[in-house]
């Protein structure tokens, strides 16, 4: 197996597929103001460029991986309280961002020699109405358009207008701000050189899987890894040779684990990798991959090899994340003695 650059990192911020929550908040407060203030009974986001959602993709994210949500759209429809995505039609969304104008409106799709055959006039959710403002930068992180719809043809009044100028202006500075505060959480949680979880994300996260444990009553396992030798590694080779070893080793430790599980660098030579809902025995399966994927990988200087200790709390344990910690760091150092 060749060591590769492309890393393939366990993202601490976002573990699961759950939607990203503020933004959530931030589209459903918008697309109501925007529906009230310029009488609407639809109202829809489209996302042209960029990711509002700044959730980093996991690596099991495929779509995300893809690209396939570089553009989307999020709709309100009447009496709905919750924001719905669904890509339906981008034609007259991608036409109003290569005017000029700062908003573009529409007053009878049904009649206009451009759009009369569109997706989203004859199909659903058939509109006659369309007015959007523009937000972001195409050459800036993202950009989209704050739509306003009817399915009956009409006009913005000239304070409507403005209205949805200025909310489409709030909207993209608070996406920039969103954008900000995830790419400051998602460093704080990140270890600088490998680009895995950090400390801090593993301690949060072994606080939240040790808490599920207590509900679900699920085994919870945690390995506790140590790369052998490796004063003597970086004695030989060299401090920047360390470095690249850490780096690989935790591009490695992710390649045979679940989805679900996490890795994290616990400082200096050590990761941790917390296992939710595995047993005792699948902790030692991940274990034995991981020395067996270690072992298949082509090293510059010579093999590395880790000490795992593997700790495992059962469904009718007190869930106790520090006793998980103790058992898995004593296991480490028991499996290293006998290396
Ligand atoms: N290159 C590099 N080395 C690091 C980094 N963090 C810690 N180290 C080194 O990791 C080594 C850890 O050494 P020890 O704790 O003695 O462990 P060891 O040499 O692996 O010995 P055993 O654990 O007994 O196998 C030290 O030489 C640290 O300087 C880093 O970010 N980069």
């Amino acid at each position: 197996m060749q060591l590769g650059n492309g890393a393939r990192t366990a993202h601490p911020a976002h573990p699961s597929h759950e939607p990203d929550e503020r933004l959530g908040r931030l589209l459903r407060d918008f697309t109501a103001l925007a529906g009230q203030i310029c009488e609407t009974p639809i109202v829809m986001v489209s996302q042209l460029h960029g990711h509002f959602d700044t959730r980093p993709p996991l690596a099991s994210d495929q779509p995300y991986a893809a690209g396939i949500f570089e553009r989307c759209q999020w709709w309100r429809f009447p009496g709905q309280s919750e924001v719905v995505r669904s890509n339906n039609d981008f034609s007259l969304c991608e036409a109003a961002t290569v005017t000029s104008a700062a908003l573009t409106e529409i007053g009878d799709l049904g009649s206009h020699a451009g759009f009369a055959g569109a997706p989203m006039v004859t199909g659903m959710p058939g509109v006659r109405f369309y007015a959007a403002a523009i937000f972001g930068q195409p050459q800036g992180n993202f950009m989209g358009t704050l739509c306003v719809l009817d399915r009956r043809a009409r006009s913005l009044l000239p304070g409507q207008r403005m209205g949805l100028l200025t909310l489409a202006r709030q909207l993209e500075e608070r996406l920039a701000l969103h954008h900000e505060v995830a790419q400051l959480q998602c460093q704080v949680l990140t270890d600088a050189l490998t680009g895995i979880g950090n400390r801090r994300a593993f301690d949060q996260r072994l606080g939240d899987e040790s808490a599920r444990h207590q509900r679900s009553r699920q085994p919870l396992s945690l390995l506790m890894i140590d790369v052998n030798f490796f004063k003597q590694y970086n004695d030989a080779h060299g401090h920047p040779a360390g470095d690249v070893a850490l780096i690989n080793i935790a591009q490695l430790l992710c390649i045979p684990l679940r989805g679900s599980d996490f890795v994290a660098r616990y400082g200096g030579d050590e990761f941790a990798i917390i296992l939710p809902e595995t047993p005792e025995g699948g902790a030692h399966l991940a274990a034995e991959r991981i020395h067996e994927t270690l072992r298949n990988a082509s090293w510059p200087h010579g093999e590395i090899t880790l000490s795992i200790g593997i700790a495992t709390l059962m469904p009718e344990e007190i869930s106790d994340a520090q006793l998980l910690l103790q058992r898995a760091d004593q296991a480490m150092y028991t499996f290293k003695r006998h290396c």
